[in-house]
């Protein structure tokens, strides 16, 4: 096992998973300039590591993330803002098309700029006490590190609108209600389950894994047709890998091994 810390997140390499912590507890993770640029280093050091199958993202203390950090907004002017929500959603952009699945562990709180996070990641597991929301307009701004675009991809638009236009929290069992977190369990399993679920996703083919995200990401934002034509090509491409004809000449071979 490898542990690395930086100044505002931390890893933990449990090949085949990489766990990665959003680490400033004392501020439940709020996220500044620092955060984004480890984050990103983070994730991209997994994206290159062979040993790394899924990447759980999560966050250390009592709080996954309670959003961007609003001590820096008072100094932030237009220009800056700009940059800033430039920063985070190229992040988040990254995330999304990490070629390797990646889990958010919704240990708490998962608000604003932490719920982006979340929305980025392929799947979500929250703790039964966790709360979710975009509560940017209860500031006089609203979301901006994608949370406008990837909400009502998840929710529907007029859910989407309700949680941003309020910009109320809500308990993590209504967010999967509504589509916007898979699973919620016991908070003192979280880590049991997260870890259940990645290492079952690890243990399926790699190539067809990177394939599955791309052609789910790139085809619901194409048309049915050009979506389909994707999975076509690609689906007779992962026809031909090693991996591909071992597995299925497992099973195919499996009976006659017995007895
Ligand atoms: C420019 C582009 C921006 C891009 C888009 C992103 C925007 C955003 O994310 S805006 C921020 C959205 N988030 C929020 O509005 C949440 C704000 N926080 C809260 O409402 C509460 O802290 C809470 C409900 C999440 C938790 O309440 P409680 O359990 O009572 O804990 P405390 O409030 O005492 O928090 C502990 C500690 O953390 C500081 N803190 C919490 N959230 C933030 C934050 N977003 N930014 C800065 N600091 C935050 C809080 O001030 C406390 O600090 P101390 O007082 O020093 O202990």
């Amino acid at each position: 096992m490898t542990r690395e810390k930086m100044e505002t997140v931390s890893m933990k390499k449990e090949a085949p998973l990489g766990w990665i912590y959003l680490n400033r507890p004392e501020k439940l993770n709020v996220i500044n300039e620092k955060m984004i640029d480890e984050l990103r280093q983070l994730v991209e050091q997994m994206e290159k590591d062979n040993e790394v199958r899924v990447i759980i993202i999560t966050g250390n203390g009592k709080a996954f993330c309670a959003g961007a950090d609003i001590s820096h907004f008072k100094t932030l002017n237009p220009e800056g803002a700009w940059l800033f929500a430039k920063k985070g959603r190229e992040l988040m952009d990254y995330i999304e098309n990490v070629r390797k699945p990646v889990i958010a562990m919704i240990n708490g709180y998962a608000l604003g700029g932490g719920l982006e996070i979340a929305m980025a990641c392929d799947i979500r597991i929250a703790s039964d006490d966790s709360q979710v929301g975009l509560p940017e307009i209860t500031l006089g701004i609203y979301p901006g590190f994608g949370g406008t675009q990837r909400l009502p991809r998840l929710v529907g638009k007029g859910k989407a609108l309700e949680m941003m236009f309020t910009g109320d929290r809500i308990p993590s069992m209504e967010a999967q209600r509504i589509g916007l977190i898979e699973r919620v369990v016991p908070k003192e399993k979280l880590e049991e389950e997260t870890r259940n679920l990645a290492m079952k996703i690890a243990s399926q083919s790699q190539t067809s894994l990177a394939e599955i995200k791309l052609l789910v990401n790139k085809g619901t934002d194409s048309s049915l047709d050009a979506g389909l034509n994707m999975e076509s090509l690609g689906w007779s491409l992962a026809f031909t890998t090693e991996e591909a004809k071992t597995r299925i000449d497992q099973f195919l071979n499996k009976g006659k091994n017995k007895g």
